[in-house]
């Protein structure tokens, strides 16, 4: 038989006393009711308080505009972001000026650098066929002692690179410095900035005037270099392969070097700086009485950086897609095999084709239409580089229509949203022609934008 098992139990309540049991008073009742309402009334506050600050931050968001610039390196992103900047914010420009010059500098620089060194490879394998004047030992000789008084300015380039880029080490090639969010603080002393020491800043400005002082020792010798007649013929045979921003530098030396050159609107929009990661640009667009919190997303665009667009895509309201049309006579810099007309197109498929980006409204932008021309009436031949542009004549007219037909068939076949498509051809240094462009381009992603948060 299973013995009795005598269960104690676990809480005890307290015995009570009838007799002496303490009742609260009306009084202590009435301070308890008040105090209940005093809670309650507290709450119902912070709801509300809580309630009007997500309402707000609901309103911050249907008032931001979130816009993505996409496109292969050197599409002319960056020149872009400029363009919105000095079409609604130009103060905001202005304020910027002191810390182009150090980038100008940079530009002038890597300029010389990379003359010097296609000459170098030029008088070492002369092209077959070229005029022999053009490699003569005197040539030779005469380049020889431009060189050696151009050394001293060669010398600075990668300092500048670096501080430029904050530190990232970078080493000569064809691009050179790289900078990201921030940079500009950076390089200019009046700016304040968490990683700017007093140190660093006195540094960078040490380099900025050495590089500006040298310029202005040297400025004789860049010119006599620039107007070489070598230079010249090795230009027109399209055997020095310079940044298509280096002729307009190397034209405007005289004026970059004086002591107080402070960069123009022309110079900003010229320079060649690579971005590095993804940088955040916000200013505030005013349209019927709104105004909008206007982010632009201005990105790196070579292979290597392209995995960083991604997290940005869920609730970007629309992107702008550059792609340059002058380009179907060059190659990638991270990938000599590949033609940049073609890489634009592969890039433009999976733009259209992302899940993520379904509801983003899409704007492509062919341009560079300027140098197209230009290479054009130059009398190169799209043929040779791109077979299936066949016997079709080798006009603007027909090369940007070739062009374009590419893009939009892509997006007819890949746009699964079969959204609207906003196409222009641009020139994106000439800011009278841009200002309609950046004005309808604004105009319509804002409208998109209210028709789909219903903002009126
Ligand atoms: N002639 C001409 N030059 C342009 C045009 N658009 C941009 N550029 C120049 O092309 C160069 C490259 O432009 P960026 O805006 O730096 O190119 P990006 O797309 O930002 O390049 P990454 O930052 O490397 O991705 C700069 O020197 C610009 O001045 C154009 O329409 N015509
Ligand atoms: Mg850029």
């Amino acid at each position: 038989m299973a013995a009795a098992v005598a269960h104690e139990p676990r809480t005890v309540s307290p015995a009570i006393d009838l007799d002496n049991l303490e009742y609260p008073t009306f009084e202590s009742l009435a301070a308890m009711a008040q105090e209940d309402v005093e809670i309650t009334k507290r709450s119902t506050l912070i709801d509300e308080e809580l309630k009007k600050e997500s309402a707000k931050r609901k309103e911050a968001r249907r008032r931001e505009v979130k816009v993505m610039l996409l496109g292969q390196a050197e599409s002319g992103k960056s020149t872009l972001q400029k363009q919105f900047q000095l079409y609604y914010a130009s103060k905001t420009l202005d304020g910027e000026r002191p810390s182009w010059r150090p980038v100008v500098y940079f530009n002038i620089i890597k300029a010389v650098r990379m003359i010097l060194s296609e000459l170098d490879w030029e008088f070492a394998n002369p092209t077959p066929g070229q005029d022999a004047n053009h490699t003569s030992k005197e040539v030779q000789e005469k380049i020889g002692a431009l060189r050696v008084k151009l050394l001293p300015l060669i010398a600075i380039e990668s300092s500048l690179a670096s501080e430029l880029s904050g530190g990232v080490s970078v080493s000569g090639g064809r691009t050179g410095a790289y900078v990201r969010a921030g940079w500009q603080a950076l390089v200019t002393p009046t700016h304040t900035w968490p990683s700017t020491d007093a140190r660093s800043t006195a540094r960078v400005s040490e380099v900025v005037e050495l590089a500006s002082r040298t310029i202005s020792t040297v400025l004789s010798e860049i010119q006599a270099l620039w107007d070489h007649r070598a230079v010249r013929h090795l230009l027109d045979l399209r055997k020095v392969r310079l940044d298509e921003s280096a002729p307009f530098f190397l034209d405007n030396v005289e004026r970059i070097a004086e002591p107080d050159y402070l960069p123009t609107t022309d110079d900003i929009l010229n320079v060649r700086l690579q971005t590095l990661g993804i940088m955040e640009h916000s200013f505030p667009i005013n349209m019927g009485g709104i105004t909008y919190n206007w982010k632009l997303y201005d990105v790196g665009g070579a292979r290597g950086q392209r995995h960083a667009w991604v997290p940005y895509f869920d609730d970007a309201t629309a992107i702008i897609f550059l792609a340059p049309v002058s380009a179907f006579d060059q190659y990638l810099e991270e990938d000599a095999k590949t033609n940049r007309i073609d890489d634009s197109l592969q890039l433009w498929t999976a733009i259209c084709s992302n899940k993520l980006l379904q509801e983003a409204h899409l704007v492509l932008l062919l341009n560079k239409a300027d140098l197209l021309k230009k290479k054009l009436k130059a009398g190169i031949r799209i043929r040779k580089y791109i077979t299936s542009y066949g016997e079709r004549p080798n006009t603007f007219e027909s090369a940007s229509e070739y062009f374009r037909s590419h893009f939009l068939q892509i997006h007819r076949r890949k746009d699964l949203s079969r959204r609207p498509l906003y196409v222009h051809f641009t020139s994106m240094l000439d800011v009278q022609a841009m200002r309609s462009i950046i004005a309808n381009v604004g105009e319509a992603i804002i409208r998109k934008h209210i028709t789909e948060t219903g903002l009126v």
